[in-house]
C-alpha cells in the first residue's frame, strides 16, 4: 500500500520497519477545552488509519498524547481559579466522552506530558551534552544551526527559516531559530525540579520524547495536523535525531485543513464549533462520515449543508442495511442460483474497489463510494426469493468494510419479543435492587433499538416505536 509522505512529498510504498508492527504517533489535543470539528478531523482520521492497518493483519501500536502543561493551560487555569492539573483531568475526561461518541477508540498509549517530566529532563540533559543545547538563566535552548537536517520536513533552507523567525519578549535564544526546550519558572506557574532550575518543559520536546519512550527511537508513522509540519514536527525531528542517531519518523501524515467559510477552523479566530455542540443536533456518526467523504489530505469546507447531506448519505446506508436484516428473515434458505453467484462476484468486486482506495494512501472517499456500489447492487439484484445466503453474505460484507472505517455503530439488529421481555425483567430486578443506573441504561438501550416501555400500575408494557 502507498502513503503520501510529508517527507519526501510524494507517496511512497509502505512497509513497516520491523516485520509486521506498525508503531504510529500522533499529536493529541492541548487539554485546556473541549475540542472543535477541526480537531476532530485528525483524531478520526488516525482511528481509520489504524484500523486499516490492523484490518490488512499489521499488529499497530498507538500512541496518541495529551499536552496538559503550555501558556494555553496555564492561562485557563488561572482564568478559572483551578490548577493546571485540575484543568487537564478535566478536559481529558471531556475528550474521551466526544471520542467515545464518535467511536474514536482508545489509543495503546495516551501519556501526559506533566507525568513524564523526569524523562524530559533526561532527554535535555543529552542534547546538552552533545552539544545541541545550551543554558541561558534557568531556560535551555535548542541550537536549530547544531543540527544539520534542519527544515527537512517543511523543505526549507535555514535562510528562508531565519527570515520568518523572531524572538519573542522575555526569550533569551541566542537566535531566532533556536526553540526552548525547558523554561524557567515565572510567578505563579506550575513547576518542576531540574538540573537548570525549577521550570516546565517546552511544548516540541515532550513529544520527542514521549515518542522514544513509548515506540522506540524510529516510529513507523507520526501525524497529526496540517500546522504541526513547522515547526512542531521539525523540531521534533531535531530534538530526536539529535540524540538518537537515528531517523525519528519514517513516514510523516499530514491531515488537510477543516475550514469553515474557507478559512481555518480555530480557536483563536473563534469560528469553531465543539464537537459538544455538534452532537446536540447531529448524531456522532455524521461527522464522522462527514470526514470519511473526503481524502483526508484534501481540505473540507464545514458547513450545516455539508453535515445535512452526510446525514442523507449515511441513512441510505442504514436503510439498506436494515433492508438486509428483514430479507435475511423472510428468504428461502436455498443453494445460491447462478444469477446470485456473478451478483456475489460483482459484490466482490466493490469489496476490491474499497481495498484499493484505502491503499491508495487512505483513500476514504474511494472507500465510502465503494459501499454505495455494494448498496446499489444489493438494492437492484436481490429480494425476497432471493437466497438467504446471498443476503447474509452482503450483510456481512457492508458490516465489514464499514466497520474498518468506524461506521454503523449504531446498527443494531432487530430484537425480538422474548429479547425485550427478558431485559424489562433484568430492569425490574435492577430496580428491586435500588440499582437505578442500571435500571436506565437498560431502558436507553431499548430505547436506542426502537422500543419504548411504560411503566404502568399493572406493571411494565412495550411497544416498537
Ligand atoms: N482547522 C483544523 N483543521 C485540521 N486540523 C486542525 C485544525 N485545527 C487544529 N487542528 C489540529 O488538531 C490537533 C489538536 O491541536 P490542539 O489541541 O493544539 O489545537 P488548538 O491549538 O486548540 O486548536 P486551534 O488551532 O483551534 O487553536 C492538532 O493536530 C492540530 O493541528
Ligand atoms: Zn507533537
Amino acid at each position: 500500500m502507498k502513503i503520501y509522505n510529508t517527507l519526501t512529498k510524494r507517496k511512497e510504498e509502505f512497509r513497516p520497519l520491523n516485520g509486521n508492527k506498525v508503531t504510529i504517533y500522533a499529536c493529541g489535543p492541548t487539554v485546556y477545552d473541549y475540542f472543535h470539528v477541526g480537531n476532530a478531523r485528525v483524531f478520526i482520521t488516525f482511528d481509520v488509519v489504524r484500523n486499516y492497518l490492523k484490518y490488512k493483519g499489521y499488529d499497530v501500536k498507538f500512541v496518541q498524547n495529551f499536552t496538559d502543561i503550555d501558556d494555553k493551560m496555564i492561562k485557563r487555569a488561572n482564568e478559572e481559579g483551578i490548577t493546571v492539573k485540575e484543568l487537564g483531568d478535566r478536559f481529558i475526561e471531556e475528550y474521551f466522552k466526544d471520542a467515545d461518541a464518535l467511536n474514536i477508540k482508545r489509543a495503546d498509549v495516551h501519556p501526559r506530558a506533566t507525568e513524564h517530566i523526569q524523562d524530559i529532563i533526561e532527554f535535555i540533559k543529552v542534547l546538552i551534552e552533545k552539544g545541541y543545547a545550551y543554558v541561558v538563566d534557568g531556560d535551555v535552548y535548542f541550537s536549530a544551526k547544531s543540527f544539520p537536517g534542519y527544515g527537512k520536513l517543511s523543505g526549507q533552507n535555514l535562510e528562508e527559516l531565519e527570515a520568518g523567525a523572531r524572538v519573542e519578549p522575555g526569550e533569551k535564544k541566542r537566535d531566532p531559530m533556536d526553540f526552548a526546550l525547558w523554561k524557567a519558572k515565572k510567578p505563579g506557574e506550575p513547576a518542576w525540579p531540574s538540573p537548570w532550575g525549577e521550570g516546565r518543559p517546552g511544548w516540541h520536546i515532550e513529544c520527542s520524547v514521549m515518542a522514544v519512550k513509548h515506540l522506540g527511537e524510529t516510529i513507523d508513522i507520526h501525524g497529526g495536523g496540517p500546522d504541526l509540519i513547522f515547526p512542531h514536527h521539525e523540531n521534533e525531528i531535531a530534538q530526536s535525531e539529535a540524540v538518537t542517531g537515528k531517523p525519528f519518523a519514517r513516514f510523516f501524515m499530514h491531515v488537510g485543513y477543516l475550514n469553515i467559510n474557507n478559512e481555518k477552523m480555530s480557536k483563536s479566530l473563534g469560528n469553531f464549533f465543539t464537537v459538544r455542540e455538534i452532537l446536540k443536533e447531529y448524531e456522532a456518526e455524521v461527522l464522522r462520515f462527514l470526514m470519511l467523504s473526503s481524502h483526508y489530505r484534501s481540505p473540507i469546507n464545514f458547513s450545516k449543508e455539508l453535515m445535512d447531506q452526510s446525514k442523507n448519505a449515511l441513512e441510505r446506508l442504514y436503510t439498506a442495511l436494515y433492508a438486509m436484516e428483514h430479507l435475511e428473515k423472510v428468504t428461502p434458505e436455498r443453494p445460491l442460483n447462478r444469477e446470485e453467484e456473478e451478483y456475489l462476484k460483482r459484490q466482490m468486486e466493490n469489496k476490491n474497489k474499497f481495498i484499493e482506495s484505502m491503499d491508495d494512501d487512505f483513500n476514504t472517499a474511494g472507500a465510502t463510494a465503494a459501499l454505495f456500489d455494494i448498496v446499489r447492487e444489493f438494492n437492484v439484484s436481490l429480494n425476497e426469493s432471493s437466497s438467504r445466503e446471498a443476503v447474509q453474505k452482503t450483510k456481512a460484507l457492508l458490516l465489514e468494510l464499514g466497520g474498518v472505517l468506524g461506521l454503523f455503530s449504531k446498527f443494531q439488529p432487530t430484537l425480538l419479543d422474548e429479547e425485550i421481555e427478558r431485559m424489562i425483567k433484568e430492569r425490574q430486578e435492577a430496580r428491586k435492587a435500588k440499582n437505578y443506573a442500571l435500571a436506565d441504561k437498560i431502558r436507553d438501550e431499548l430505547k436506542a433499538r426502537g422500543i419504548i416501555i411504560e411503566d404502568t400500575p399493572t406493571g411494565t408494557r412495550w411497544r416498537r416505536a
